[in-house]
């Protein structure tokens, strides 16, 4: 097909997808109220389609992009193969995350993370008022500092705090890093093609100075008589999430059809999965997945490395035109994301309350 009868085609799709109306808000609704119950031996498989990126090429991104488009509308998450990042840095990043938790307790605890800096490690995380069973290490984007105003941006101008004596560590991390944002822009490419839209109409909301963080996870296995979920239920606060899940041990549950689903990785995948400023921009046509983690019951420790794509400091997150009709009024009023993310950051700490989540901002 042309490339102009194409990019019609696609638009009408879109429009369809407008037409069809208000998909229901139930899940996240749903979320909320949501008890984590204890793990179940097993759960059904939810197959987030698995999509190839071609290496992003044109013609092909076309293609891509439509295929990105309908995943993120039907599953919010997908698989994302031939995605361009080289499979020797992510295996030389996952041994890094491997050897990092493997560090002393006190050593790791020297770069501890605090409540005026979210960068560094930490094992004592609510999620949604729980305690989660992990230990993470988190590391942003620092470009983003310069653009942040310190009395407003409080989390997202602190800086990164790397383990002293480990400097394969954070050389690996930076470098992993940059990928991860090459990739987010190339799927906000993709995003924009396939509405047809362009690039720049999303310039207010991301640039290189995006808030993105990295978030090394491990979970230890799980012992007997513990009944605390390894990560408790939630959906991501930022636009898209690019996922290393560990190979071997598994343990994401995505909630669907009314019940937790297993999300098996894929090999060699990316797992892609639609956060809260998406669903927000996509005026409720994709849904950010409600998802957790089961602790390892194998005896094992998991491992997992999420990417959070996120906006610019000062970035206001609304309903994009694309996504609004007549029929279809903005569902969310504007958004301003810095405030968004520290109130997040505050409900990490402690169970203060519900945390912000983005029906609050429901018109
Ligand atoms: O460990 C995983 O597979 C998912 C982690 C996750 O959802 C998160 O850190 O937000
Ligand atoms: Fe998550």
């Amino acid at each position: 097909m042309p490339l102009a009868a194409a990019s019609a085609a696609r638009v009408q799709l879109h429009a369809a997808r407008l037409r069809s109306g208000v998909r229901s808000r139930a899940s996240v609704r749903v979320a909320a109220v949501l008890a984590d119950a204890p793990a179940p031996k097993s759960a059904p498989e939810v197959k987030a389609p698995a999509i190839d990126a071609k290496g992003f090429l044109e013609p092909e991104m076309q293609g891509v992009a439509q295929a990105i488009y309908d995943a993120g509308a039907e599953y919010g998450c997908f698989q994302l193969v031939n995605h361009g990042v080289s499979l020797d840095l992510i295996a030389r990043m996952q041994a890094a995350q491997r050897d990092f938790f493997a560090l002393p307790l006190d050593t790791k605890a020297q770069v501890k993370r605090s409540m005026s800096n979210p960068n560094g490690w930490f094992d004592d995380e609510y999620t949604k008022r729980t305690l989660d069973l992990k230990e993470c290490f988190d590391f942003f984007n620092e470009k983003s500092v310069a653009a942040a105003d310190p009395t407003v941006h409080r989390v997202i101008a602190a800086r990164n705090q790397w383990p002293a004596g480990q400097p394969l560590f954070r050389d690996v991390m930076e470098t992993y890093f940059g990928e991860m944002s090459r990739v987010s822009f190339k799927l906000l490419e993709a995003f924009c093609s396939a509405l047809d839209i362009p690039l720049d109409s999303m310039h207010g909301l991301f640039d290189e100075t995006h808030t993105s963080f990295m978030r090394l996870n491990f979970y230890p296995p799980q012992r007997p008589g513990e009944r605390r979920m390894a990560l408790n239920h939630h959906t991501d606060a930022g636009f898209f999430t690019l996922l290393i899940q560990d190979p071997e041990v598994h343990g994401l549950q995505f909630h669907k059809h009314g019940q937790w689903n297993d999300v098996t990785p894929e090999l060699d995948a990316i797992t892609v999965n639609v956060g809260d400023q998406c669903q927000v921009i996509s005026n409720d046509v994709f849904k950010a997945p409600v998802h957790r983690v089961l602790p390892p019951q194998s005896g094992r420790a998991r491992h997992s490395a999420p990417f959070f794509f996120n906006p610019k400091p000062d970035a206001m997150v609304q309903p994009h035109p694309a996504f609004v009709t007549p029929d279809r009024p903005p569902v969310y009023n504007a958004i301003p994301w810095a405030k968004f993310r520290n109130q997040r950051y505050a409900g990490d700490f402690a169970d203060e309350g519900e945390e912000v989540q983005i029906y609050h901002y429901k018109r």
